[in-house]
């Protein structure tokens, strides 16, 4: 968009409708007149426009202008606001006028959509000016060739779409002239309208890969686990990537696929979502065109458009493509996107992770379902427990209410319904202990017998599986944590008491990462059936503050208890935390024992670890053990440097160095 100046006050006003007459009656218009207008005028008569046309010829609109589709949205939210004093034209780049509103009060009603406003058919005009000079242009009453216009302004603005050259068409507003102005006071209007066109334009110009990126990162922003899927490539987020198996990513694969394939989105469903849907042309086919002669005297007041707010770059608010035509879960059985128009997403159920559902969302664009963005969630029949905020707190001492967190809990909580193995899979420190004792104190059983594998006591194990297979029915449950460390003769024993008893009541806890030998693998795997992964703390952060209040220890009588700042919570929330919530517990603590402050933990107060912000380079595989023994050697000696410099066998400034080098020197 750019800006020109050039409207006339009255006397020139004046003075133009004295040349314009002699113009008409075939005489020299006079030194007065601009000479591009004389020339505009000139054109028009070349042309063979007459003066008295009674409405601009009429012309076949384009059946699915992309121009409309991505206008509409901003048209529709800016016209009620325009009064009833501005007419509002979107014309295209021949000058077709495709929409038009507004203005009906004042007989400025620019009823023009399907009209030829070329200047071949009409002569002079705004929208025509702006076309061809490619910037905004205004043209007042008599600057008109038409006599049908010479009580009103228009001020059109040229719409760009982000790799064209030349315009798309205008954005028109049109007034009752006013006597006495300078520059068109709907100036502001048209500007801020097209803004918001061109914003929809860029967002549809964006490669379909983009579309899909960005619909996937929007589900990403609430927290879920998604995949992205257009049928040849796949964008997971690790939560999805733990919850599915490759099996059910090839099967949403090929879902997505069809859909491609299937879909009948139609091209007005260009992702414009719900509000460019029923887009087409209204308003009368015929009426005069930059409006009636009849116009008020009163100059048009300029508005603030609603359109000025619309334009996000995402083309978000009206340009979601994603949901404005997914389908039925009905479609999703039979393979074809029935319902494709319903707004619901479809629910597909995955065999292999009971409990949960996998909702597929077109992802469309330019009018064509491009992909589909899957989000797992807690299937329908005890959602409800899952999603209510704070939902599993009846599984006492377990804090967390992000999606990861609660579809691993819900999906454990339905598998520990019945007393058979169950395997909780998860890094150090996330919860796997704390999940096992909560689920078996809920079935109500008889305590559990637990076993640590690292601590190697020999025979509990073996034990418990004989008391088992004899048909010991009161034994208690087994729980046994870190199955990665079992010894050879435990995992014998389980695999055969499995062997002969596939349902017996244990809940395990294995932390990936020790190489496993065959007999541990083969354990591993029988229990995987029936096993869930919980997620890493620095994948649901958003649990931290929970957590925070929940570790931190009762405070004594009459005092506070323990707060956090934003600082210093935004600071433990960019923290990997490789020990999970067993670290974050750790720290905490540590915190509470040293402070001698009051008011809520500021960021200097916590261990120097998670003061540092992450490393802002890639760093090497030795610089990373380096940079991870220094923080471990500060946290050691309470940041204490000397202390940690000579535990560390390196000088104090050799240690400054370091930090420096690392960017840890600011913490
Ligand atoms: N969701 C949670 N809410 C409250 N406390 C939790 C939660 N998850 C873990 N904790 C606490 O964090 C600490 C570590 O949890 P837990 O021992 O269950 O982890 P783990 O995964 O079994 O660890 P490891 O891998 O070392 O065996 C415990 O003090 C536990 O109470």
């Amino acid at each position: 968009m750019t800006t020109i100046d050039d409207t006339p006050a009255d006397s020139a006003l004046s003075a133009l409708r004295r040349a314009r007459d002699r113009f008409l009656s075939g005489r020299p218009p006079g030194d007065g007149v601009p000479e591009d207008l004389a020339e505009a005028w000139r054109r028009a008569r070349f042309f063979g426009v007459p003066r008295d046309l009674v409405a601009p010829p009429r012309v076949r609109p384009p059946e699915d202008s992309p121009l409309l589709a991505a206008a509409r949205p901003a048209l529709d939210r800016v016209a009620p606001t325009l009064g009833g004093e501005m007419g509002l034209v979107l014309v295209d780049s021949r000058c077709r006028a495709l929409w038009s509103a507004g203005g009906r009060d004042t007989g400025t009603s620019p009823d023009v959509a399907g009209l030829d406003l070329s200047e071949q058919a009409v002569g002079h005009n705004s929208a025509a000016l702006a076309l061809r000079t490619g910037r905004r242009a205004e043209v007042h009453g008599p600057e008109h060739f038409l006599d049908l216009w010479q009580e009103v302004s228009a001020v059109s603005v040229p719409l760009y779409e982000p790799t064209a050259g030349r315009p798309a068409g205008t954005i028109t507003v049109v007034t009752p002239l006013g006597e006495g102005r300078i520059g068109h006071p709907a100036a502001a209007v048209a500007e801020a309208t097209a803004h918001a066109v061109e914003t929809e334009l860029l967002g549809r110009a964006r490669p379909p890969e983009r579309v899909l990126l960005d619909a996937y990162l929007r589900r990403r922003a609430d927290g879920a686990a998604v995949a992205a899927l257009d049928g040849s490539s796949r964008l997971i987020s690790p939560e999805a990537a733990r919850l599915l198996s490759h099996e059910t990513l090839a099967r949403l694969e090929r879902h997505a696929t069809a859909l491609r394939r299937d879909a009948d989105a139609g091209p007005e469903d260009a992702d414009a979502g719900p509000e460019g849907t029923d887009a087409g042309p209204e308003g009368a086919r015929s009426g005069t065109p930059e409006g009636a002669r009849s116009g008020t005297p009163e100059g048009a007041r300029s508005g603030t458009p609603e359109g000025a707010r619309s334009g996000t770059p995402e083309g978000a608010r009206s340009g979601t493509p994603e949901g404005a035509r997914s389908g039925t879960p009905e479609g999703a059985r039979s393979g074809t996107p029935e319902g494709a128009r319903s707004g619901t997403p479809e629910e597909i159920a995955v065999p292999d992770v009971p409990g949960l559902t996998v909702r597929m969302t077109r992802v469309v664009h330019g009018g064509e379902v491009i992909g589909a963005v899957a989000t797992v969630c807690p299937a329908a029949r005890w959602a409800g427990a899952a999603e209510r905020p704070g939902g599993h707190d009846r599984l006492p001492g377990l804090v967390g209410t992000s999606t990861p967190w609660r579809v691993a809990v819900s999906r454990a909580t339905e598998l520990a319904r019945a007393a058979e193995p169950l395997l909780l899979i998860g890094e150090p420190g996330v919860g796997k202990t704390a999940l096992a004792r909560a689920l078996l104190d809920r079935r109500g059983a008889a305590a559990p017998r637990l076993v640590d594998a690292a601590e190697q006591v020999a025979g509990e194990v073996p034990g418990w599986c004989r008391a088992l297979a004899e048909g010991d029915g009161g034994a208690p449950p087994l729980l046994l944590r870190h199955a990665e460390r079992l010894g050879q003769s435990d995992v014998a024993a389980l695999l055969s008491l499995l062997e002969e008893r596939p349902a017996v009541p244990l809940v395990a806890t294995h932390t990936p990462g020790a190489p496993t030998g065959p007999c541990l693998s083969r354990l591993l795997d029988v229990l995987s059936a029936r096993s869930v992964t919980l997620p890493p703390l620095r994948e649901r952060v958003e649990d931290i503050p929970a957590l925070l209040a929940g570790l931190a220890r009762r405070p004594s009588p009459g005092r506070p208890p323990l707060t956090w700042s934003l600082d210093a919570r935004r600071a433990l929330e960019q923290h990997i935390w490789p020990g999970n919530v067993a670290e974050l517990a750790h720290v905490v603590r540590e915190v509470a024992e040293r402070r001698r402050a009051t008011g809520p933990v500021r960021r200097e107060e916590l261990p120097y670890g998670l003061r540092v912000p992450p490393a802002t380079r890639r760093l090497s595989g030795m610089e990373r053990a380096e940079r991870t023994a220094i923080l471990e050697a500060l946290r050691r000696h309470g940041d204490n440097k000397v202390r940690a410099a000579e535990s560390l066998g390196i000088g104090r400034a050799t240690l400054y160095r370091k930090l420096r080098a690392y960017g840890m020197d600011q913490a």
